[in-house]
């Protein structure tokens, strides 16, 4: 059994926090042989709820669950912790687009972006799941200056899993056989949904599915599936979004298999001319606790028209935030660049070698 390590997640008591903390306690996220030590964060407010969770996490008696702390302050919530999920936000409700969540949820992630800087393990890895996450994430990454950028990452497997999941039922197979999948841009409307590199047992999903209902139905189905879920729920996904946020930290932390890869937004060094400066799901392989951009993949004119148009929206959502984002961590951002590597090549000293 190795020794515990320490996971803060923030909005602890919420929908996501209460689906993903039972299975991060029985090893879904770190494995079956990582004990954590939890450190649950929440608004004064609803600390006798955050309780609650905490008891209930006690009665399942988790062999892995080496201790839980309960906290109110962020500062304390983040000590020295080496992985942070950074859940708690406004949720959108009916009716409401992303866009009305903007300035609410900014504030909170400048603030913690600045605790997380000061208080956290200094190789911290962050998972930014409250919307709009890329932004966020952004948010979050500018005002923690001691940290590199690629500490900070956001949600967009969950766009990445749906794919796999609506897929596998459209063609009969299970999703795990689902390869090369990606999602592009921002986690939004205006996300793209590639399945042009994919394949199936090494049949292209472009052999497999109609390029029309692809085209037609299958893009604006995952576009719109949150929108989807709030209708029929009344609230938006959170055990598939719990689900999803295990998946992306165990592919940091644990990599991706073989040659497949997931998606994750990540801070863009410029691949596929998108702009540096902003947060991007990418499709990226990882290995040794590092995820590298998968490059050199060809794209459809209509599906670059669609990248450009997501990244667009990020520019724009930047500027509705521009006065939370210190000039001084600019430059780290608009001049990052990544390791490059080929496609199959991916050695512990390339991937080490950071910027
Ligand atoms: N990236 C993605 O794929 C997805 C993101 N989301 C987003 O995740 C977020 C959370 O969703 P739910 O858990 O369903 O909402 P929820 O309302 O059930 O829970 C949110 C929790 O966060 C807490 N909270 C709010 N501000 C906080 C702060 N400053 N510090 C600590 N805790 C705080 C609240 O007290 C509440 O318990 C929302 O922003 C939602 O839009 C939801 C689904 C998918
Ligand atoms: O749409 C929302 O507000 C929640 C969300 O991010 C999703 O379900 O993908």
């Amino acid at each position: 059994m190795r020794s515990p390590v320490r996971v803060a997640v923030t909005g602890a008591a919420g929908s996501i926090g209460r689906a993903l903390l039972s299975r991060l306690g029985s090893g879904a996220m770190l494995g079956p042989d990582q004990p954590v030590i939890l450190q649950l964060i929440e608004l004064p407010t609803a600390m006798d709820q955050l309780r609650g969770v905490a008891m209930e996490l006690e009665d399942c008696a988790f062999p892995l669950v080496h201790e839980i702390t309960l906290h109110s302050d962020p500062a304390t919530g983040f000590q020295d912790t080496d992985y942070a999920i950074l859940i708690g936000a406004r949720p959108r409700t009916k009716g409401m687009e992303r866009s009305d969540l903007m300035r609410i949820n900014a504030e909170i992630f400048s603030v913690q972006g600045r605790q997380i800087n000061d208080h956290a393990n200094p190789n911290v890895r962050v998972l930014v799941v409250g919307n709009p996450c890329n932004t966020n994430a952004l948010i979050a990454s500018r005002n923690a200056p001691d940290l590199h950028p690629t500490q900070f990452t956001a949600m967009s497997r969950l766009d990445h899993n749906r794919m796999a999941g609506i897929l596998a039922s459209r063609t009969g197979t299970n999703a795990s056989d689902i390869r090369k999948l990606a999602v592009w841009g921002n986690h939004s409307a205006t996300m793209v949904p590639d399945i042009t590199h994919g394949n199936i047992f090494g049949q292209p999903l472009t052999e497999l599915v109609d390029q029309q209902w692809y085209q037609n139905e299958f893009v604006g189905r995952i576009q719109q599936r949150g929108a989807e879920i709030i209708q029929m729920c009344g609230q938006s996904s959170s055990l598939s979004a719990a689900s999803a946020a295990l998946d992306h930290m165990n592919s940091w932390v644990n990599g991706t298999h073989g040659d497949d890869y997931v998606s994750m937004v990540v801070p863009s060094d410029g691949s596929y001319g998108i702009s540096k400066g902003i947060m991007f799901s990418f499709p990226v392989r990882c290995r040794f606790g590092r995820y590298q951009i998968v490059q050199g993949l060809p794209l459809k004119p209509w599906l670059v028209d669609m990248i450009k148009r997501t990244e667009e929206e990020l520019l724009t959502e930047r500027e509705m935030v521009r006065d939370l984002l210190p000039a001084e961590t600019e430059a780290r951002h608009e001049n990052l660049e990544l390791p490059r590597f080929g496609e199959h090549y991916m050695t512990v000293a390339a991937i080490n070698r950071r910027p």
